[in-house]
């Protein structure tokens, strides 16, 4: 019997110097998760948006999955001042991001972000972002503690509450979850036509949809990639993602 073709998810790489080179790049638990718990092909996307014909990919494609990454989005994408002298940018990333998001959107190509992808996506939709969270004073610590072992930066840390009536607590079959936590940024202004899916303690966004999207359309601001396999409520997650890029592929099948 013939064996069922996979979706094909598109990974936004990040732009690396590695040595004398740059790289285009992504995490490994990333393409893992895509394979695992979304049951999809993994391709890797570089961070070219001058030479990236973004209707060309997004017609050979069945999703796309904006993952984290240690650099910030550019203020500059939401604000007039700069970036504080010495954050790691990655302007390349974010100019392939906005394409990526912009063409996903249109052509009603599924889409999941994940950390920075979260905050790419409120960014790209006119949303900013709160740069030092921790000078805040009024959100709880959401940075990790870099000097610990992986296990425990990424172990679930904190509680979010999903919306009763949103999309991510029907995924995730359940109202509450424990999530891990690593990020220097949050969601400062929500862009208008996001719909928050799930807030932490402290009141900040930590998951939101695309108002009205006919397609999985979702972010959210912890790492459910991270053993995916041993949670449960993140698998639901990716599997969900999976479901969706799989209608996808059909419905392209089905167009020829
Ligand atoms: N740089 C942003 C986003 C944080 C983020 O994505 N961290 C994860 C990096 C490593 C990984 O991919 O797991 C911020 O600090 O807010």
């Amino acid at each position: 019997m013939e064996k069922d073709n996979l979706p094909v998810v598109g990974i936004l790489c990040d732009l690396e110097q590695v040595g004398p080179h740059p790289f285009h790049m992504t995490g490994n638990k990333y393409i893992q998760a895509i394979i695992d718990a979304a049951g999809c092909i993994p391709i890797l996307i570089p961070a070219m948006a001058e030479q990236t014909r973004f209707e060309d990919l997004l017609t050979s494609i069945d999703g796309i999955l904006l993952p984290g990454g240690y650099s910030m989005v550019d203020p500059l994408n939401y604000q007039e001042t700069e970036a504080i002298e010495g954050t790691k940018l990655d302007i390349a990333r974010d100019k392939t991001s906005f394409g990526l998001i912009k063409q996903a959107i249109t052509n009603g190509v599924p889409i999941f972000g994940i950390c920075r992808g979260f905050q790419e996506m409120n960014v790209a939709f006119g949303g900013t972002l709160h740069q030092q969270l921790h000078e805040q004073k009024i959100f709880q610590e959401h940075r990790e503690n870099k000097s610990l072992s992986l296990d425990e930066q990424y172990a679930d840390c904190h509680q979010v509450k999903l919306m009763p009536d949103g999309q991510l607590s029907k995924i995730m079959e359940t109202e509450t979850v424990k999530v891990n936590s690593l990020h220097t940024q949050g969601v400062d202004k929500l862009a208008d036509n996001l719909t928050i899916e799930a807030m932490s303690e402290d009141g900040l966004c930590e998951a939101f949809s695309v108002t009205n999207a006919k397609v999985f359309s979702m972010a959210v601001q912890w790492h459910p990639e991270w053993k995916v396999a041993k949670n449960n409520k993140n698998r639901k997650l990716f599997a969900a993602f999976g479901t969706a890029c799989k209608a996808r592929q059909t419905a392209r099948n089905n167009n020829g």
